[in-house]
């Protein structure tokens, strides 16, 4: 890493349990931890704490995303991924997991990684009104409007 770290101050609300921790270096997510245990049953969801409190540098932001294994392997989620951690926060942070597997139920323990943090800088909007926007390629085609999946076109088009 050619950068120095930012420094992000924490608490750990629950010390038996270990900070945010990168598994990497140049890993952008840092593990978030559950500090209980908890079984979610298909379809359902739990706001689960990580025993971790933080005071985000001015201008910073840290966004609370699944991990990609626990995904593909279970069907684990997070209901309003990325969650948005405020700079100004001073709670608990809290994960909102959900269960997508249609069948099995999955089972956490106190400890188990559950979330990453992504500390992210962002630009603080000034939202300026006006009548007309400047025009662009795109304009206001959205949702599809240059295709979908390759399998979807068929062989006479
Ligand atoms: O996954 C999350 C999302 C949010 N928060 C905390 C930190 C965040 O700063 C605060 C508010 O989150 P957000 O702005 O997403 O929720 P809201 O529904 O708009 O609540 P508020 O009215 O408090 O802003 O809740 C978490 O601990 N985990
Ligand atoms: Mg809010």
């Amino acid at each position: 890493m050619i950068d120095s770290p930012l420094e992000v101050l924490i608490q750990r609300l629950d010390p038996d349990l270990p900070p945010p921790a990168y598994a990497h270096p140049g890993d952008a997510g840092a593990d978030l931890v559950t500090t209980v245990d908890v079984t979610l049953a298909p379809g359902e969801r739990a706001m689960v704490p990580t025993g971790i409190a933080l005071a985000l540098p001015e201008g910073y932001v840290a966004l609370v995303h699944p991990r990609s294994g626990l995904a593909a392997r279970h069907g684990l989620s997070i209901v309003n991924t990325p969650g948005t951690i405020d700079a100004g926060y001073r709670g608990e942070v809290k994960v909102m997991l959900i269960n997508h597997d249609p069948v099995e139920s999955i089972e956490l323990r106190r400890g188990d990684r559950i979330a990453q943090l992504v500390v992210q800088r962002f630009e603080r909007a000034a939202f300026v009104e006006v009548a007309a926007l400047p025009e662009s390629v795109r304009g206001s085609g959205g949702y599809g409007s240059t295709g979908g999946f390759q399998s979807n076109v068929s062989e006479s088009e």
